[in-house]
């Protein structure tokens, strides 16, 4: 099947797009001739377990140098070197999981992000306090990070990614493992940083994209399957007889087929 491209202007330029990225390990091949672009508001990258989302998100946060094709993210063009250093403070990045120190309070490990951001250290402590403000957890900032739950350790994962207030933030998974209730205020955050700076948002949950995208992108097995709104999505099947009416889920089962219902 073909991919479905949207050729809506979005009025904006974009902040980030890849031009016939690649990725192969070995002999697998991860992204496959990956064209996007991304621009303001929240973006999501929908896809099954496997299908290239986090490697997609390290090659825009420029962890990854693509094995052929071109990155372009905040006004530089296949960064690296010194560009890839400029960038870097102004990307922000939640990884799926992130390694910190128990003994660190909250507040000691935003800090340490800042360092790590090349935040000036006359600005560390009040960029800390206002990225955990953001994420209404400022009243824990002296908690251990040891002591913390799964939610609001994530909260503090989003924190440390806009410390350094970034034009743009890669979310990767920012929902899995949370209760629906912690999954819902987790929506409302997400829909608030793209406010202030573009997301991307890697997720295999329909109803994420539903409920916080302006648009998203379908990758399966490493190619690009759909890139438009939210709505265009769901516009695309009319119907789906596994779970009926027009909606995100029905629209991916439609480009997925029987390998998103058996996977
Ligand atoms: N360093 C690596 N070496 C070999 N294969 C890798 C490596 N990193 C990722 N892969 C493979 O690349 C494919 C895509 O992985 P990736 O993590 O990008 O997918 P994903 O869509 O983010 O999946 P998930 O939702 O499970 O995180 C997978 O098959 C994975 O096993």
């Amino acid at each position: 099947m073909s991919p479905h491209n949207s050729t809506a202007a979005t009025g904006t330029e974009p902040v980030a797009a890849v031009a016939g990225v690649s990725i192969r390990y070995g002999s697998t091949t991860v992204l496959d001739d990956v064209t996007l672009a991304f621009s303001a508001g929240v973006t999501g990258l929908l896809g099954p377990n496997g299908a290239g989302k986090s490697t997609l998100l390290s090659v825009l946060s420029t962890a990854r140098r693509p094995g052929s094709g071109t990155l372009t993210v905040l006004g530089e063009q296949a960064p690296n070197g010194a560009a890839v250093r400029r960038l870097r403070q102004r990307i922000g990045v939640l990884p799926q999981s992130f390694g910190f120190y128990p003994a660190f309070t909250v507040l000691e490990f935003t800090e340490y992000a800042a360092w790590l951001r090349k935040v000036p250290s006359a600005r560390r402590r009040q960029r800390a306090r206002e990225a955990l403000r953001l994420v209404e957890m400022e009243q824990y900032a002296d908690r251990k990070m040891g002591a913390l739950s799964g939610g609001m350790l994530r909260r503090v994962g989003i924190a440390q990614a806009m410390v350094n207030e970034p034009a743009l933030v890669l979310l990767d998974e920012p929902t899995v493992g949370l209760d629906p209730a912690q999954r819902v205020g987790f929506r409302t955050l997400i829909q608030g940083l793209g406010e202030r700076c573009a997301v991307v948002m890697s997720t295999h949950l329909a109803e994420d994209v539903a409920h916080v995208c302006d648009r998203v992108s379908v990758l399966l097995q490493g190619k690009v399957r759909f890139t438009g709104t939210v709505a265009e999505l769901c516009a695309l099947p009319g119907e789906s007889p596994e779970v009926g009416g027009a909606s995100v889920e029905a629209g991916y089962l439609h480009l997925a087929g029987s390998e998103a219902v058996t996977s």
